[in-house]
């Protein structure tokens, strides 16, 4: 600016040329700030970031950085994966995080031959627990479109339904979902929602299932593997199968009956499991609990990001442990069941006989 005073030829001259040049500076900085499109980005961006200070103004118990929120649980993994405890978390405040993202939440379930049986319940008790007040889109995989339950369901909640392959064995069933939910994902849950979840039909959801489980890439630990020794891990011990995992390897051992993370990284791991059976397929070999090795493998060398205790998935034998527990007064590692696995009649496993889902516990 000095140097272009210099040059101007009269004081009042200057000073109007000097404030015709501002005066074009500042509306051409306007214009190019209000319509360029990353800048208009950037608005939105910060627009966000205003409110969310505003909203997510929710009264909550101070963390104190010198109390653990559970002294009798591992709540961190040694890769600073959090585990998911009753205790361990305040659902107001991560909701109100969540709702800035403005994200919806995919669920896929199968239900295939009489496996229909369990679909309803697993809707009907989604809809009371699952990821209550967000956006879900059910995905049901079946054989048998026109069976799928009516459900009225809430704005924002939906059930689309999926032709899937019927297979003659229950394996077989059970392991092509890999397959399944992979092409799922690059054909359009991709596009539809930000998180998937991968869960068994023959489960009841009995208590608050929510956003505290998502994550880029969750597991769930098995009820009866989860005060167990490496050594002891169901998983894969033949070297020749693709889920092969050497017995002095393993953190956990995860439940194949529910998993799930972002859709990108949903769609690496059931990818890769998909290919990893079709390998063992090639050489006649099928993993000893079929896809949940070959989780367990792929979980094994890619961390997850978040972990999930027994809550998220408690079984006959844990149930009877924490009653027989109470009965004597002592405490429970698992104060809440979560996401129940029904019991099933062997019937129900060899697809013959037509059977009613039973609840387990007397209910
Ligand atoms: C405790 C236990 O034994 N767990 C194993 C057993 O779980 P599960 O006994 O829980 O397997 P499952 O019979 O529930 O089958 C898995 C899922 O596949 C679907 N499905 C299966 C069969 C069928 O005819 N129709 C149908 O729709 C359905 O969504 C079901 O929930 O078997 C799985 C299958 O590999 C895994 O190996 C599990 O580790
Ligand atoms: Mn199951």
């Amino acid at each position: 600016m000095a140097k272009l005073l210099k040059i101007l030829p009269g004081p009042c001259y200057a000073s109007h040329k000097v404030i015709i040049l501002l005066l074009t500076g500042i509306t051409f900085t306007f214009h190019y700030c209000y319509w360029n499109p990353k800048s208009q980005h950037v608005k939105s961006l910060l627009a966000g970031t205003r409110t969310a200070v505003g909203e997510s103004h929710t009264n909550y118990l101070q963390p104190d950085a010198l109390t653990p929120s559970r002294r009798d649980v591992l709540v961190l993994t040694p890769w600073l994966a959090p585990v998911v405890w009753e205790g361990t978390f305040d659902i107001d405040l991560l909701n109100a995080q969540f709702k800035l993202q403005n994200a919806t939440i995919g669920l896929t379930v199968f239900a295939v031959k009489n496996y229909m049986s369990f679909l309803e319940l697993f809707l009907r008790s989604a809809e009371k627990y699952f990821m209550a007040g967000h956006r879900v889109n059910y995905y049901v995989f079946t054989d048998q479109p026109e069976l799928v339950p009516q459900l009225p369901l809430p704005g924002g909640r939906r059930v689309i339904v999926l032709r899937t392959q019927s297979h003659q064995r229950w394996q077989d069933i059970s392991m092509q979902r890999m397959g399944a939910i992979s092409h799922g994902a690059r054909q359009r849950f991709l596009k539809e929602v930000d998180y998937l979840v991968c869960a068994d039909v023959d489960m009841e959801f009995r208590d608050h299932v929510g956003v505290e489980i998502l994550s880029s890439l969750f597991g769930t630990i098995h009820p009866d593997f989860m005060a167990v020794s490496r050594y002891s891990f169901s998983n894969e011990r033949r070297p020749e199968s693709q889920a092969y995992i050497p017995e002095d390897e393993g953190d956990f051992y995860y439940i194949g009956a529910f998993f799930g993370g972002s859709v990108a990284e949903v769609y690496r791991l059931t990818e890769a499991c998909h290919q990893a059976i079709m390998i063992d397929k090639a050489n006649h070999l099928e993993a000893i609990w079929q896809e949940e090795s070959h989780l367990n493998k792929y979980l094994l060398y890619h961390k997850p990001t978040k972990l999930l205790s027994p809550e998220y998935m408690c079984d006959h034998d844990l149930l009877q442990d924490m009653q027989h527990r109470k009965k004597l007064g002592l405490s429970n590692i698992v104060r809440r069941i979560r996401i129940f696995a029904l019991l099933k009649n062997k019937e129900v496993k060899s697809n013959n006989a037509s059977q009613k889902v039973q609840s387990t516990d007397g209910r």
